[in-house]
């Protein structure tokens, strides 16, 4: 089958931000140039502080940079309104946070099927494709749960449901296991590796070496610039061995 898309889904250039809080001013991000290929599975990973988050937030417009530049799915962001991005988060960008950040009072249900309402899927077709991913994620028979009745695991994977809904080209994880014990780091780590295998793009930020060794291509972000950009499967086929690896050393 024929695919037009573009086969980078994202391209930052010189991405620049500082923060001006209560103290010094901090640069977090002092410029930044990557590109994300279809289907790459991508982790950034660097001490606390060297501005991973603040990175993260550029690219799924949370944040606005001081300079630079950000293309997502070839098309240029640089005149997107807050409103836009907001559009965009909802269909071309699915993010998960370290702390789930589900809505307290909708059901599991209502969580997962929010982002395809307000995207304009019809309700039949938002119903089916939230069983179809709850079913998958393992969260069958937890449908009218509150998100506060689940365990962490429980949430984050709802969280990647409800990311998931519209069919993202590309999902952002913010420390997406940070929050949780050694088996819910296992199963969200499994299933970002097993939605990569499908083809999903995904652009992984965490402080936690191992984890990252999940992902195809590892960046080492320290003090707002990429200091290494390493491609773990050497041309060869996709490894996917990483993923193993870090069950091991966490078990
Ligand atoms: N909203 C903000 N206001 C002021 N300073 C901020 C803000 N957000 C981040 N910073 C500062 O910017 C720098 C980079 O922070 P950032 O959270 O992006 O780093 P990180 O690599 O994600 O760290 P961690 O792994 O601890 O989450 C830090 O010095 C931080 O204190």
């Amino acid at each position: 089958m024929s695919d037009d898309r573009p086969a980078e889904v994202l391209r930052a250039e010189g991405l620049v931000k500082t923060h001006h809080g209560e103290g010094a001013p901090a640069h977090a991000v002092r410029g930044v140039d990557l590109s994300v290929r279809r289907g790459e599975f991508v982790a950034i990973t660097g001490p606390s502080g060297a501005g991973k988050s603040t990175l993260l937030h550029l690219l799924g417009g949370l944040q606005r940079p001081d300079a630079g530049s950000i293309r997502l799915d070839g098309t240029s962001t640089d005149a997107y309104t807050e409103a836009r991005w907001a559009v965009e988060r909802r269909t071309r960008i699915g993010i998960v946070f370290q702390f789930f950040n589900l809505v307290s009072s909708l059901s599991v249900a209502d969580n997962v099927e929010l982002p395809a309402l307000l995207a304009g899927v019809p309700p039949k077709k938002a119903r089916a494709e939230r069983a179809r991913l709850l079913s998958e994620l393992g969260l069958e028979g937890k449908e009218r749960s509150m998100p506060g009745e689940l365990s962490g695991g429980e949430q984050q994977r709802v969280a990647l449901a409800r990311a998931l809904v519209n069919h993202p080209p590309l999902l952002l994880a913010d420390e997406p296991a940070g929050s949780l014990d050694s088996k819910g780091t296992r199963e969200v780590m499994r299933l970002l590796s097993r939605f990569h295998q499908r083809g999903q793009t995904i652009l992984l930020v965490t402080h936690d070496a191992r984890l990252a060794s999940a992902a195809d291509r590892v960046i080492s972000f320290f003090d707002g610039r990429i200091v290494d950009d390493a491609r773990l499967d050497g041309g060869t086929p996709p490894r996917r061995a990483g993923i193993s690896g870090v069950l091991e050393l966490r078990d």
